[in-house]
């Protein structure tokens, strides 16, 4: 049994809620188990939630949900670029796979619209990250 954690960004709800309900969709089929969720402004803020869900004993993975959108500047870069750096060190110092399911930067929200699969696809990373590290243990 796997357990997971979503950090979900609801900047870009609209996006990020359809995100959700296909990673939880994917969670059930795979047999694992959804124990929390957390919802963050936006992506940016990810690293603390995603750091307070990693120390938790009854979580193995965690899920980032989120959606970064092109805007007149370069913004969306800094969002995505610090979040995502900040979540795979995370992962590394507590031990624990967390998969990135945040589409962007440099996308319009149309493109938006056709990667509602990240969400599907960061579940499907975790669940892997646990079961081959368990693996390895073995
Ligand atoms: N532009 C996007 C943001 N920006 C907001 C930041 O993530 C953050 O909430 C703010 O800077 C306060 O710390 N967030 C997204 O999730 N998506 C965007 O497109
Ligand atoms: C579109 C957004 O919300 C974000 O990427 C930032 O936009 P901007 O660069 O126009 O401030």
């Amino acid at each position: 049994m796997v357990n997971l954690g979503f950090v979900i960004a609801e900047f870009n709800r609209d996006i990020t809620y359809m995100m959700e309900k296909v990673a939880e969709e994917h969670a059930e089929f795979l047999g694992a188990i959804v124990k929390y969720k957390i919802v963050v402004p936006g992506v940016f803020d990810m690293p603390l939630a995603v750091k307070k869900l990693l120390e938790k004993k009854d979580i193995d993975a965690v899920v980032t949900i989120g959606c970064v959108i092109e805007g007149e500047t370069e913004h969306d870069e800094i969002v995505v670029h610090n979040a995502a750096r900040k979540i795979a060190d995370l992962s590394l110092q507590y031990d624990k796979p967390v998969a990135l399911g945040i589409s962007g930067p440099g996308m319009t929200r149309l493109q938006a619209e056709e990667r509602v699969d990240y969400g599907k696809r960061a579940v499907e990373a975790a669940v892997k990250m646990v079961k081959r590290l368990k693996a390895l243990d073995e």
